[in-house]
């Protein structure tokens, strides 16, 4: 929306022509609204980081469906058979980092690929060595977190994690229930069906519906896309297509082949045909490539920050021994703030009063006080006013009863025996 604001103006060489404020058009919208634009230009220029994780049984073609994915030579391309012992296998884990640009947005890209799991006499503790990759790439994360200048982290967490599942058409096998157990609470977790071109359609609906009741029998939490209650009708129908291909079946082809109409496809030849690894009527790649690289990468990397690494933190954080004040976490309510307030202000009103009325009552028997003692002090003088006075009367009624008696007015001292003298 384009709209018309007075802008500041250099002051004039000669006087302009017009007489109020200049004003000139804008060339785009100014305002907040702009800055889910702004964040994204932003993160164009930045460039995403984003880190994949495939796990699962050996030679399912994890290797291969990076370089599908990507379309990339992340690996250099192994032999086209199906599965054979002279394939090159992955024998550890591997992190392959390669920078991609689309449209204009640079994607540096992290593939951590396990070697597959399957082949041992005892599986029981395979999941362990991918555990540990992921939690130590956590831990990497909350010690550049945990550092005094933390302007440059680099993360190497791991985004998504694609578990492949064999084409055998019957349930989980008992190892994929373990590993997406041990997994689904570490990273977010988008099951696969590894070479659905061995299987025809009817097959794959059949056992993507069997894989997905194995999944909630178990309590297996996988990816699950949002679609933030947005109004965007599109956006909502694009997210439920997107769901309603998981678990995704597969096809990787890192090689070109020629269709009977002449065109080169990324893809598989038999016989009896061909599987074109880019067209939705063959296999889900698309739906898969979609959603991990356009529909869902900002929400994978949100997830696996405020989900997984949070969870991670917290319990790491707790076994060191740290604690937590949770009181400063509570939510404030306005209005049971503005209640908390007036209760405290009420009770300071009240304190208030009681320390006047103390102060008061203090002062009242401290005066009470001493208006006592001045009147104990008054009557103990007017006592002894009262006592001389009387002491007075005595004496002069003494010496009127001499004088009337004609006595001397002193009475005469008695002679001390011993002495030749009196006293007067
Ligand atoms: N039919 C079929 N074969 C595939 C597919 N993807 C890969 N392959 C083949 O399967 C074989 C094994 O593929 P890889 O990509 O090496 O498998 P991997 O899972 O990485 O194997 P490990 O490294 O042992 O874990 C190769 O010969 C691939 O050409 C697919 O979608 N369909």
């Amino acid at each position: 929306m384009a709209s018309e604001v007075p802008l500041p103006m250099t002051p004039p060489t000669s006087k302009p022509a017009i007489s109020g404020p200049l004003r000139k058009k804008l060339q785009g919208y100014v305002g907040f609204a702009n800055l889910p634009n702004q964040v994204h230009r932003k993160s164009v220029k930045k460039g995403f980081n984003f880190t994949i994780m495939v796990v699962g049984e050996s030679g399912l073609g994890k290797s291969t469906l990076v370089n599908t994915l990507f379309n990339a030579p992340l690996y250099p391309p192994k032999e086209h058979v199906p599965l054979s012992d002279e394939s090159p296998k992955t024998v550890s884990i591997q992190v392959l980092s390669t920078d991609i640009e689309e449209n204009g947005v640079r994607l540096k890209l992290n593939v951590v690929d396990t070697p597959g799991f399957g082949d041992f006499i005892n599986n029981e503790e395979s999941w362990k060595p991918i555990l540990e990759t992921i939690e130590s790439r956590f831990d990497a994360y909350l010690e550049q977190e945990n550092r005094v200048n933390r302007s440059k982290i680099t993360d190497t967490r791991v985004n998504a994690c694609l578990y492949f599942i064999a084409p055998t058409g019957h349930s989980l096998k008992s190892l994929d229930i373990e590993f997406m157990k041990r997994l689904h609470n570490k990273v977010n977790l988008i099951p696969v069906i590894a070479k659905s071109d061995t299987m025809t359609n009817e097959e794959i609906t059949a056992f993507k519906e069997r894989i997905l009741l194995d999944i909630a029998h178990h309590d297996i939490k996988i990816y699950h896309a949002q679609h933030y209650d947005c109004d965007d009708i599109e956006t909502i129908n694009e997210t439920k297509d997107v769901m309603s291909k998981i678990p995704f079946a597969i096809v990787g082809s890192d090689r070109l082949v020629e269709t009977s109409d002449g065109r080169q496809v990324r893809g598989r030849k038999y016989p009896w045909g061909i599987i074109e690894v880019d067209n939705e009527e063959h296999c889900d790649f698309v739906k898969l490539r979609q959603m991990l690289i356009r529909t869902h990468m900002e929400e994978l990397r949100e997830f696996t920050n405020d989900i997984h690494y949070e969870n991670y933190r917290t319990e790491k954080l707790l076994a060191m021994g740290y604690q937590q004040d949770n009181t400063v976490f509570k939510e404030v309510d306005p209005l049971a703030k503005l209640e908390e307030e007036r209760a405290l202000h009420e009770a300071k009103l009240i304190k208030m009063e009681q320390d006047m009325k103390h102060v008061f009552q203090q002062k009242v028997q401290e005066k009470e006080a001493k208006l006592t003692q001045s009147e104990a002090e008054l009557y103990a003088k007017h006592k002894e006013m009262k006592d001389a006075l009387e002491k007075q009367r005595l004496d002069l009624e003494e010496k009127k009863r001499r004088i009337e008696q004609g006595r001397p007015l002193t009475p005469e001292k008695t002679k001390k025996k011993g002495f030749g003298f009196a006293t007067k």
